[in-house]
Protein backbone atom coordinates (compact mmCIF):
# COMPACT_ATOMS: atom_id res chain seq x y z
CA UNK A 1 0.00 0.00 0.00
CA UNK A 2 1.34 3.49 -1.02
CA UNK A 3 1.69 6.13 1.37
CA UNK A 4 -1.55 9.22 0.08
CA UNK A 5 -0.53 11.35 -2.34
CA UNK A 6 -0.28 14.74 -2.30
CA UNK A 7 -3.66 15.49 -3.93
CA UNK A 8 -5.38 12.32 -2.09
CA UNK A 9 -4.45 14.27 1.26
CA UNK A 10 -6.05 17.90 0.34
CA UNK A 11 -8.80 15.49 -0.83
CA UNK A 12 -9.12 13.08 1.92
CA UNK A 13 -8.43 14.18 5.00
CA UNK A 14 -9.78 17.73 5.63
CA UNK A 15 -13.32 15.28 5.02
CA UNK A 16 -12.53 13.32 8.48
CA UNK A 17 -14.42 14.69 11.60
CA UNK A 18 -12.19 15.49 14.13
CA UNK A 19 -9.02 13.64 13.18
CA UNK A 20 -5.93 15.89 13.05
CA UNK A 21 -1.83 15.65 11.99
CA UNK A 22 0.61 14.43 14.71
CA UNK A 23 3.24 16.60 14.42
CA UNK A 24 6.65 15.21 13.97
CA UNK A 25 5.09 12.08 12.17
CA UNK A 26 3.17 10.71 9.29
CA UNK A 27 -0.08 9.87 10.73
CA UNK A 28 -3.60 11.07 12.68
CA UNK A 29 -5.12 11.37 15.87
CA UNK A 30 -8.63 11.69 17.21
CA UNK A 31 -9.97 11.38 21.28
CA UNK A 32 -12.66 9.71 21.54
CA UNK A 33 -14.71 10.41 24.78
CA UNK A 34 -17.80 8.03 25.76
CA UNK A 35 -20.22 8.11 28.88
CA UNK A 36 -18.09 5.64 30.61
CA UNK A 37 -15.72 2.89 30.44
CA UNK A 38 -18.13 0.17 29.21
CA UNK A 39 -19.36 2.08 26.08
CA UNK A 40 -15.67 2.84 25.64
CA UNK A 41 -14.77 -0.44 25.43
CA UNK A 42 -17.72 -1.92 23.68
CA UNK A 43 -16.59 0.59 21.11
CA UNK A 44 -12.56 -0.88 21.33
CA UNK A 45 -13.67 -4.57 21.04
CA UNK A 46 -15.97 -3.73 17.63
CA UNK A 47 -13.04 -1.59 16.53
CA UNK A 48 -10.82 -4.65 17.26
CA UNK A 49 -13.04 -7.10 15.24
CA UNK A 50 -12.81 -5.15 12.58
CA UNK A 51 -9.41 -4.01 12.54
CA UNK A 52 -8.21 -7.49 13.08
CA UNK A 53 -10.29 -8.45 9.75
CA UNK A 54 -9.25 -5.86 7.85
CA UNK A 55 -5.48 -6.63 9.32
CA UNK A 56 -5.10 -3.03 10.03
CA UNK A 57 -4.96 -2.30 13.45
CA UNK A 58 -4.95 1.17 15.64
CA UNK A 59 -2.12 2.39 18.42
CA UNK A 60 -4.55 3.48 21.26
CA UNK A 61 -4.55 4.72 24.72
CA UNK A 62 -7.29 4.11 26.81
CA UNK A 63 -8.26 5.93 30.30
CA UNK A 64 -12.11 5.27 31.93
CA UNK A 65 -14.22 6.63 29.07
CA UNK A 66 -11.37 8.20 26.79
CA UNK A 67 -9.90 6.42 23.79
CA UNK A 68 -6.71 8.36 22.50
CA UNK A 69 -6.00 7.30 18.94
CA UNK A 70 -3.57 7.57 16.25
CA UNK A 71 -3.51 5.45 12.92
CA UNK A 72 -0.38 5.53 10.25
CA UNK A 73 0.43 2.42 8.32
CA UNK A 74 3.47 0.93 9.54
CA UNK A 75 4.43 -1.08 6.32
CA UNK A 76 4.16 1.86 3.69
CA UNK A 77 5.83 4.44 6.99
CA UNK A 78 3.05 6.89 6.50
CA UNK A 79 -0.73 7.63 5.77
CA UNK A 80 -2.29 5.50 3.04
CA UNK A 81 -6.03 4.96 2.93
CA UNK A 82 -6.25 1.85 4.65
CA UNK A 83 -5.74 4.88 7.90
CA UNK A 84 -8.81 6.68 6.13
CA UNK A 85 -11.02 3.87 5.96
CA UNK A 86 -10.37 2.64 9.46
CA UNK A 87 -10.95 6.26 10.97
CA UNK A 88 -14.29 6.45 9.24
CA UNK A 89 -15.21 3.01 10.76
CA UNK A 90 -14.34 4.16 14.05
CA UNK A 91 -16.63 7.59 13.86
CA UNK A 92 -19.19 5.04 12.10
CA UNK A 93 -19.34 2.75 15.32
CA UNK A 94 -19.06 5.80 17.75
CA UNK A 95 -22.03 7.38 16.53
CA UNK A 96 -24.43 7.73 19.34
CA UNK A 97 -21.91 6.66 22.05
CA UNK A 98 -20.22 9.65 22.63
CA UNK A 99 -20.12 11.50 25.37
CA UNK A 100 -22.83 14.26 25.07
C1 LIG B 1 1.00 -8.85 8.30
C2 LIG B 1 0.03 -7.82 8.79
O1 LIG B 1 -1.11 -7.76 7.99
C3 LIG B 1 0.66 -6.45 8.82
O2 LIG B 1 1.78 -6.48 9.68
C4 LIG B 1 -0.31 -5.37 9.22
C5 LIG B 1 -0.91 -5.54 10.58
N1 LIG B 1 -1.53 -4.33 11.05
C6 LIG B 1 -1.09 -3.13 10.67
N2 LIG B 1 -1.56 -2.03 11.21
C7 LIG B 1 -1.11 -0.82 10.88
N3 LIG B 1 -1.62 0.27 11.45
N4 LIG B 1 -0.14 -0.69 9.96
C8 LIG B 1 0.39 -1.74 9.34
O3 LIG B 1 1.28 -1.57 8.50
C9 LIG B 1 -0.09 -3.03 9.68
N5 LIG B 1 0.35 -4.11 9.09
Amino acid sequence: MKPLSDSERAELLPALDGWSLVEGRDAIRKRFVFEDFGAAFAWMSRVALAAEKAGHHPEWFNVYNRVDVVLSTHDAGGLTRRDVELAQRMDLYASGLLKA
